[in-house]
């Protein structure tokens, strides 16, 4: 049994297998899936994975026919092994303990979540297995430094191999964990789908961070033949299905094709995801993200990956906006010299709530528009304000979140003439 459910209250005293979901194989019955940071349990399936994704497809369509529309591309997921980072919380029973995670009961959204207890993830990478199972043998051969008020453990690893795990406690970390969480490394960067010889840990408990040895890890996605490293930092934004990534990059990058006598604006750019793999397609882009952790890591990959061409600041989008349209003095966005640019093309990838109103409207002033989006709905009540002005030209379903309801998708729209 890999996962249970289990009793919603004080202690656990009573586990019961969760058949009412109705999975096919024994070995998936009910896997995690990630979305926009939400959690949530879903049902695997592999052989309805086709038909789940036509249904989604149908339901896009569906959603934005009031649209005139060119054909939807649905790019499919790796149907497991998809995900690259995951949280769980550490359940302590007795001598024992293990991961869990929460969820609604089947069929009843009204009820409380309940825990459901995760000893293996098909949805995770393998490495992310790997690391889950061992961790968990070290953590209970070490029960006074390792395991002591241990409460939540999170896993980051990437297609390129590399890894790290947060371990975060209820009590302080002293000298021996710190002996302990090294010697864990090496443990760790022995599982068979490692490419590091020691992963990265940090642990954390209330106003304390130990690093051993680094905050991040390096991905490497291959898009359009060019291999582009992307350092990816702990607890700050990084799209959770890596092969999906490298597709929604390569979309984005055929879309803009053509664009190199002009100027693209980026909002919510994160790490520099699309920026590094768009950046060749234009004469210079202008990126803004609101998160300090991650201007940081875009400024890194910019230059890991030889990128010269991109000025990044931190800006919210709201910001940039009441700077663009005059109403707010902004230093950052002086710095960023917009008046020697030519922005005729603007990439929004904004959280689930969409853009706001006034960078709504922004998007109107560009004659280009890549729209990513996590979230249809929202999405759809944005592309309101842009059906006189614009038209559909592209329009992609990225299957990010396999086995779930939640779709990706990107859109890319043209002024009309
Ligand atoms: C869906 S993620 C996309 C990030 C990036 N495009 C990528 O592919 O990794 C949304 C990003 O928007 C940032 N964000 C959230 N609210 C914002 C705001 N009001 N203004 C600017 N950025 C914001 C988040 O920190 C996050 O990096």
């Amino acid at each position: 049994m890999l996962l249970r459910p289990l009793l919603h209250g004080q202690g656990v005293t009573s586990c019961r297998l969760v058949r009412a979901y109705g999975v096919l194989t024994s070995q998936r019955r009910i896997l995690q899936a990630q979305c926009c940071e939400q959690m949530s349990l879903a049902k695997v399936d592999e052989a309805r994975y086709g038909e789940q994704l036509s249904a989604k497809a149908d339901k896009l369509r569906e959603k934005f026919a009031d649209f005139s529309l060119p054909e939807l591309e649905v790019f499919d997921s790796q149907t497991e092994h998809y995900r690259m980072r995951t949280e769980f919380r550490v359940w302590h029973e007795g001598p024992d303990l293990y991961y869990i995670m929460f969820q609604k009961p089947a069929g009843d959204s009204s009820k409380a979540h309940e825990r459901v207890r995760v000893d293996q993830f098909p949805v995770g990478s393998k490495l992310i297995n790997e690391l889950m199972g061992k961790l968990m043998e070290e953590v209970k051969e070490h029960p006074a430094v390792l395991k002591e008020k241990l409460y939540q453990v999170n896993f980051h690893t990437t297609v390129s191999g590399q890894a790290m795990v947060t371990m975060i406690y209820h009590r302080k970390l002293g000298a021996e964990w710190i002996a302990a969480a090294q010697k864990l490394r090496k443990v760790l960067g022995a599982c068979p789908s490692s490419s590091q010889p020691s992963v990265h840990i940090v642990g954390r408990s209330r106003k304390q961070k130990v690093e051993l040895e680094a905050a991040h890890v390096i991905e490497t996605f291959t898009v359009d033949g060019r291999q582009l490293t992307y350092k990816q930092v702990e607890g700050a934004f990084s799209q959770p299905n890596g092969g999906m990534c490298e597709k929604m990059l390569a979309w984005a990058k055929r879309m803009t094709r053509g664009s190199s006598e002009h100027d693209l604006l980026e909002l919510y750019c994160g790490n520099g995801n699309f920026t590094i793999a768009l950046a060749p397609n234009f004469r210079k882009v202008v990126a803004t993200e609101l998160s300090k952790a991650s201007v940081a890591a875009a400024e890194f990959n910019l230059e890991a990956n030889d990128v010269t061409n991109v000025s990044v600041a931190r800006l919210s989008a709201e910001d940039f906006t009441a700077a663009w349209r005059g109403k707010k003095d902004s230093r950052r966005a002086e710095g960023l010299n917009l008046k020697e640019h030519d922005l005729r093309t603007i990439l929004v990838d904004p959280p689930r709530a969409g853009c706001d109103e006034q960078t709504n409207e922004l998007l109107r002033d560009f004659e280009n528009i890549v729209y990513i989006s996590c979230n249809p709905d929202t999405l759809h009540a944005n592309l309101q304000r842009m059906k006189e002005t614009h038209k559909i030209r592209g329009f992609a379903l990225f299957d990010q979140f396999p086995y779930t309801e939640h779709i990706e998708c990107g859109v890319y729209l043209q002024q009309r003439q």
